[in-house]
């Protein structure tokens, strides 16, 4: 069928989705799926002035926000190194950051990303 002009996903948009979908598979607890809550990390607005997590950036993608590929990758490092600076090292969630953002960075490299580029045309 032909997909009405709403539904088309502009090329950037499609890179961005499949790469969200890889990074959220290395969080298998979801940990970072959802904004942090106060109610559970005390302070957290006060010492994060810029909290990032998938689901903000999967609403971002949605809408268009992002105009290039590293915008994208600095959220990504921004929730990653938010979670590094709320949370005491040795902690689940500091553990948990510190392997995401690597793991998550390898997968962004020019090499895995050239031969998607090609979604890009
Ligand atoms: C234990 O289950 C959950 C569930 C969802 C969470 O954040 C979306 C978190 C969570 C995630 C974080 C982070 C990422 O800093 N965190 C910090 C302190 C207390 N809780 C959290 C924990």
């Amino acid at each position: 069928c032909v997909l009405k002009a709403s539904q088309k996903r502009r090329p950037l948009s499609r890179l961005l989705e499949q790469l969200l979908r890889n990074l959220e598979k290395r969080d298998p607890h979801q940990f970072f799926a959802w904004p942090v809550n106060d109610n559970f990390a005390p302070n957290y607005s006060v010492i994060i002035k810029r909290p990032m997590d998938f689901s903000s950036i999967k609403q971002k993608i949605d809408e268009n926000e992002y105009r290039s590929l590293n915008c994208f990758i600095s959220d990504f490092k921004l929730m990653c190194n938010n979670a590094m600076k709320y949370n005491k090292p040795g902690t689940v969630y500091h553990k948990a950051a510190k392997r995401l953002l690597h793991s998550g960075l390898k997968q962004l490299t020019p090499q895995k990303l050239r031969p998607l580029g090609d979604m890009l045309t």
